[in-house]
C-alpha cells in the first residue's frame, strides 16, 4: 500500500493546487489529445464535483525545444474531457495568475500557464531548495492543499512536483494512485504462475537496465525491437548494428555490451530471442528471414517474424502476469505490426494481471482495435514507469509520503 494520503483525505471546500502531466505530442503548434487528458480529467472532475476550488499546473516540452508551448490549447482539450469549463490564464505565478486564482469560485477549474515558463521550475534540485523558490513561496499561501496527479513526471525534482508538498498538506490524485499501484506490482505483488515481460522499443538502454534490475522477479523475457536485436548480436548473430543511415544500434551496443553479455550469461534460460525477423522486401512487402539464415546484416529489421510470434503467444497465455515495455516492431506501419499486436492480443485474451507501459507502445492498443479494458493497466508514464520497474525511488512520491508522515505526527 502506498504511504501517501489521497484526495479522499482532503478537507471540504479546499482551495487545491493540482499538478497534472499534460505533456503531449505537438503537431503544427497544437497539442494532440491523448490518454493523459482523459485520465487526469477523472481527478479534476472529482475535485470540482466535491466543490473544491481547483487550480491546475502542468508542463509542456522544455525551453529550447519545438514542443515548448503555452497550455492554452491544453485547457480546451481538458475541458472536453472534464465536461465543464476549464479557464486558462497565461501566467504561472504573477499578478494575473494570483488574481484569477483568488477569483475562483467553488467547483471552478483554472489552468495556469506552462510551469516550465517560470524560471524556478527547472532545473532539478532537492525538495528543500525547491520549496524555497519564489514560485512556491508566492503561490502556496493562496491554497489549503496540494494534490499531485502527475505520476508520469514524478521522477523529476522540479518545483511544482517536489517543492509544494513541503509547505502545503499534500495528497495523491487518482492517476497517481492507480499508476503507483500497477507499476510497482512487479516488485510488490506475489503471482502464482509465471511472470513474463515483453521487452522491445527503441530505448534499449532503458529496458536492458530494467531486465538487469528485475532479474529475480521475472521468469521470462520475450524480446523484440532494438533490444532484441542487440541480444541476438550478443548471442553471435550478425544483427543489431546500424545499416544505411540508422543510428539505433551501435551506440546502444557500445554502452550496454557488457551488461547484455552478463544478463545473457546469467539469465539465458529466461531470455527468449526472436527466431526470425521481418524486413521490407524488394517490392515494399513484408519479408521474413530465419535468424539462423542471416549471414550478414544488410537489412534494417522492423519486426519479429511469424515463427517468433507463434513462440511467444503460448508463453504469454500461460502467464499469471505480463508487463510490457516497448513494441516488438515498428507497429505504426501495418506491415510490421504483427509482433506487437500478436503479443498485445494474446495478453488481452488472457486472464492475467497485465501492465502496458510506454506512450508509444500503448498507442498500438487503439490503433489495432484492442480494448484498454482487456488490460489491468495501461500506463501513461514513460521514464517514471522505467524507474518504478527498476525499483528506483520517485522523488515526487517520496515527498508525498513524507507529507503524510508529517500530517500524522
Ligand atoms: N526493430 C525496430 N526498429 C526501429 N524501431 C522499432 C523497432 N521495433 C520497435 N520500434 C519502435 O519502438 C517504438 C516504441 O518504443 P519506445 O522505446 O519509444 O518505447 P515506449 O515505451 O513505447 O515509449 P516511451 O518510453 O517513449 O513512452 C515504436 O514507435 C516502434 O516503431
Ligand atoms: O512526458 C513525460 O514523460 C513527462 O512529462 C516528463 O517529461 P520530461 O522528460 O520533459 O521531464
Amino acid at each position: 500500500m502506498p504511504a501517501f494520503d489521497t484526495i479522499d483525505d482532503l478537507l471540504a471546500d479546499s482551495r487545491v493546487l493540482v499538478r497534472l502531466d499534460l505533456n503531449s505530442p505537438i503537431e503544427d503548434g497544437s497539442p494532440q489529445d491523448n490518454r493523459r487528458f482523459e485520465r487526469h480529467a477523472e481527478t479534476v472532475r472529482e475535485l470540482a464535483d466535491a466543490g473544491h476550488r481547483v487550480v491546475l499546473m502542468a508542463h509542456q516540452g522544455r525551453p529550447g525545444r519545438d514542443d515548448f508551448t503555452s497550455l492554452a490549447g491544453h485547457a480546451a482539450i481538458l475541458a472536453d474531457h472534464v465536461d465543464r469549463d476549464v479557464a486558462f490564464v497565461a501566467d504561472t505565478d504573477g499578478e494575473e495568475a494570483l488574481e484569477a486564482i483568488d477569483a475562483l469560485g467553488a467547483g471552478e477549474v483554472l489552468l495556469l500557464e506552462n510551469t516550465r515558463m517560470c524560471e524556478d521550475e527547472l532545473p532539478e534540485a532537492e525538495p528543500e531548495e525547491k520549496a524555497e523558490t519564489e514560485f512556491v513561496r508566492t503561490l502556496a499561501p493562496h491554497f489549503d492543499a496540494y494534490v499531485n496527479d502527475a505520476y508520469s513526471a514524478a521522477h523529476r525534482k522540479h518545483a511544482s512536483l517536489v517543492g509544494f508538498p513541503l509547505v502545503l498538506p499534500a495528497y495523491a490524485g487518482r492517476v497517481m494512485e492507480t499508476e503507483y499501484e500497477a507499476n510497482t506490482a512487479i516488485a510488490t505483488r506475489e503471482f502464482d504462475g509465471p511472470v513474463t515481460m515483453v521487452v522491445g522499443g527503441t530505448k534499449a538502454t532503458d529496458v536492458i537496465g530494467v531486465m538487469d534490475a528485475l532479474d529475480d522477479r521475472v521468469d521470462r523475457f520475450l524480446l523484440g525491437g532494438v533490444a532484441g536485436e542487440l541480444f541476438l548480436r550478443a548471442a553471435g548473430h550478425p544483427v543489431g548494428s546500424d545499416v544505411g543511415g540508422m543510428d539505433l544500434f551501435d551506440e546502444q551496443w557500445e554502452r550496454n555490451r557488457e551488461l547484455i553479455e552478463s544478463v545473457l550469461d546469467e539469465r539465458g534460460d529466461a531470455i527468449h530471442l526472436a527466431s526470425d525477423l521481418a524486413y521490407e522486401g524488394p517490392d515494399g512487402e513484408r519479408a521474413e528471414v530465419a535468424v539462423d539464415d542471416i549471414a550478414e546484416k544488410t537489412e534494417g529489421y522492423l519486426d519479429v517474424g511469424s515463427a517468433t510470434v507463434a513462440d511467444y503467444e503460448p508463453l504469454i497465455r500461460e502467464s499469471d502476469a505480463v508487463f510490457v515495455k516497448g513494441a516488438l516492431g515498428v507497429f505504426e506501419d501495418e506491415r510490421f505490426a504483427d509482433g506487437t499486436v500478436g503479443a498485445l492480443a494474446a495478453i488481452a485474451e488472457t486472464d492475467c494481471f497485465s501492465v502496458v507501459g510506454g506512450g508509444d507502445t500503448s498507442r498500438a492498443i487503439e490503433m489495432y482495435g484492442l480494448s484498454e479494458d482487456d488490460f489491468s493497466h495501461v500506463s501513461i508514464a514513460g521514464g517514471a514507469y522505467i524507474r518504478a520497474l527498476t525499483g528506483e525511488p520517485l522523488p515526487a512520491v517520496e515527498v508525498l509520503e513524507a507529507a503524510a508522515r508529517r500530517a500524522e505526527d
